[in-house]
């Protein structure tokens, strides 16, 4: 077992490692002319360490500029201050174009669009500016065509989530990329919160604290992507850069509290319900990094992430192989958490051009596709404690059948006859009342004779004889049961004696008629009029009974055998 858990996780953690693996900048090229459509401008632009803070004054310098820059090989994501410079000139009829740089929180950006005319376009963007767009850094810039224009952006972050990209895209175009991306991540933002509400709420209800936690965790994923996506910013014009991933460190911590109880871990693994423990501590330790070490803070909260997510894919694996129903949707919330990843990884590494635009709306709607079956998950398990609660119910109410039948004849037994007494029966009544209950108590004769002379089997037959008779004959307002032995009882009203009478006669000639020339039937009745305890009903009927055997004994209606 524990062989299984160190592979699947070696697996796992191999996998989400790409995830996170830093990748070069994309190669620089020198200075070329563009296409008309959307610019990438990594490609062929130039990179530069930003030491100096001053831009050239004209088109006509940048090249002395240049030529006295660092240049840069890859942004590093622990931030840092750059420059990018980028030749621009289209020969489409689009003047309004806008600059998007995106991909990752930028703090600062500051850039200027040179045109070969003399005339300079500044403009300010990131986390610190104003933006013109909402959730976006895009600021319009005028491009008219054919002319040449040289763009240099100024750029520095205390960290960058991953790679910044800039483009230069037609306005309309970008207005129309800024309205579904803002569609989707709202929609993915409502869905989170809508999510984490109801949770709550399910769980002031069922107590199930997998549900507490995932509630929680699905708030700290909301809130962790809310600065991701400069929610505070937008709205409440809020700007923390130290706060950022304090929420993603506590991703591990509360996620990682929900999979152990979800998954019963503690009792089915502990071996990795150990494992993730650690990693919690290991999560909390290095959160005080959002404050202390801000520029580690990504890389650091991406190495807990990651062992988060290859802990509780592995977890959640082991558990379905297990058997356990629930733990299907959770292997897949973590798939889906972990796609976005795999499409971003060969690009990362270069083995393919870039698949995926925006890796941040991807992962914040893999994100959501997460909290959306985990929330299926969740309801699985609800399900499946529903189903295991029926089944106790119909085995106790089976149980509970067992113990108040008589197993020979299928009659209520002893148990189910004084329950009855004890609980429901009606003593007060006026001695005329015809509604009144009242207990016929009956005593098969000649038992112990047809024992002893045709065998037990032939007891048991008279037994079973007598109670079918009971069942067919008494009525539907008249209950039957064996109390022991050859004792029976019948639970009815007045109303119904003369039926009762007539029934235990017919049944006589019934057994008789059936070979058992030796059975008869001796009964005494007592009414609720009588009596006030179910002891006396007992006192009062089997008095009459012995006194009508006795009398039946005394006309020779039955043989003297006891
Ligand atoms: N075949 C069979 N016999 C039983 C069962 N329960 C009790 N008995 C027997 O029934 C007999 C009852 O004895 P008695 O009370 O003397 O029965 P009786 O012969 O009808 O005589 P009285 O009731 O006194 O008229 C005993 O021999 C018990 O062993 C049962 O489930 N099956």
């Amino acid at each position: 077992m524990q062989r299984i858990v160190f592979r699947l996780l070696a697996a796992a953690l191999i996998l989400l490692v790409g995830w996170w693996h830093t990748p070069l900048y994309a190669e620089l090229r020198p200075f070329t002319s563009l296409p008309a459509e959307a610019m990438d401008l990594q490609q062929g632009g130039r990179l530069y360490i930003a030491r100096s803070q001053t831009f050239p004054e004209t088109y006509q310098g940048l090249p002395a500029w240049s030529a006295q820059q660092n240049p840069a090989e890859a942004v590093a994501l622990t931030g840092g201050d750059y420059w990018l410079l980028r030749e621009l000139r289209h020969e489409g009829n689009t003047t309004d174009w806008v600059l998007d740089p995106n991909n990752s929180l930028i703090d600062r950006i500051e850039a200027r669009v040179y045109s070969e005319d003399g005339d300079v376009q500044v403009l300010h963007t990131g986390y610190q500016h104003d933006h013109e767009y909402m959730l976006h850094y895009g600021k319009r810039i005028q491009l008219q065509p054919d002319t040449t224009y040289r763009l240099l952006v100024r750029f520095s972050s205390p960290y960058f989530s991953s790679h910044p990209e800039f483009e230069v895209i037609p306005e309309t175009d970008y207005r129309h990329k800024v309205a579904i991306e803002n569609a989707l991540v709202l929609l993915a933002f409502g869905s989170l919160i809508a999510l984490a509400i109801f949770n709550l709420f399910v769980f002031f209800s069922t107590r199930d604290r997998s549900q507490l936690y995932y509630a929680f965790y699905l708030l700290a994923y909301f809130v962790a992507w809310a600065f991701v996506f400069h929610l505070p910013v937008e709205f409440f014009g809020y700007r923390n850069i130290s706060l950022h991933y304090v929420p993603f460190f506590l991703l591990p911590v509360l996620n990682t509290l929900f999979y152990l109880e979800f998954l019963k871990l503690d009792q089915y693994n502990p071996l990795l319900a150990k494992l993730s423990r650690c990693n919690q501590v290991l999560a909390l330790l290095l959160l005080p990094s959002c404050f202390f070490a801000v520029s580690y803070a990504h890389s650091l909260a991406t190495v807990v992430i990651t062992f988060w997510l290859a802990l509780a894919l592995v977890s959640g694996i082991l558990s379905w192989r297990r058997g356990y129903r629930p733990a299907r949707y959770f292997v897949f919330a973590f798939v889906a958490l972990i796609i976005p990843g795999l499409l971003i990884l060969p690009a990362n590494i270069g083995l393919t051009s870039e698949l995926v635009d925006n890796a941040e709306l991807l992962t914040l709607l893999g994100g959501t596709l997460d909290a959306l079956l985990l929330a299926f998950a969740l309801a699985d398990k609800i399900k499946l404690l529903s189903e295991q609660k029926d089944r106790y119910l119909n085995n106790l109410n089976d149980a509970l059948k067992l113990a108040n039948t008589d197993g020979l004849t299928g009659l209520g037994n002893r148990y189910a006859f004084d329950t009855y007494l004890d609980n429901f029966f009606q003593f007060s009544a006026e001695a005329d009342d015809e509604a009144q209950q009242m207990i016929f108590l009956i005593d098969l004769d000649g038992l112990k004779t047809i024992n002893d002379t045709y065998g037990h089997t032939a007891g048991d037959e008279l037994l079973r004889l007598f109670a079918d008779g009971l069942r067919a004959h008494c009525g539907e307002d008249s209950d039957s049961y064996r109390l022991g032995g050859d004792e029976f009882g019948i639970l009815s009203t007045r109303r119904q004696e003369p039926v009762l009478h007539e029934a235990i006669r017919h049944i006589e000639g019934m057994l008789i008629a059936a070979g058992f020339k030796e059975a008869g039937v001796s009964y005494g009745v007592a009414y609720a009029s009588e009596c006030s305890l179910p002891s006396h009903l007992f006192t009062i009927s089997d008095r009459r009974m012995y006194q009508h055997k006795l009398s039946r004994r005394k006309s020779g209606g039955v043989a003297a055998t006891s």
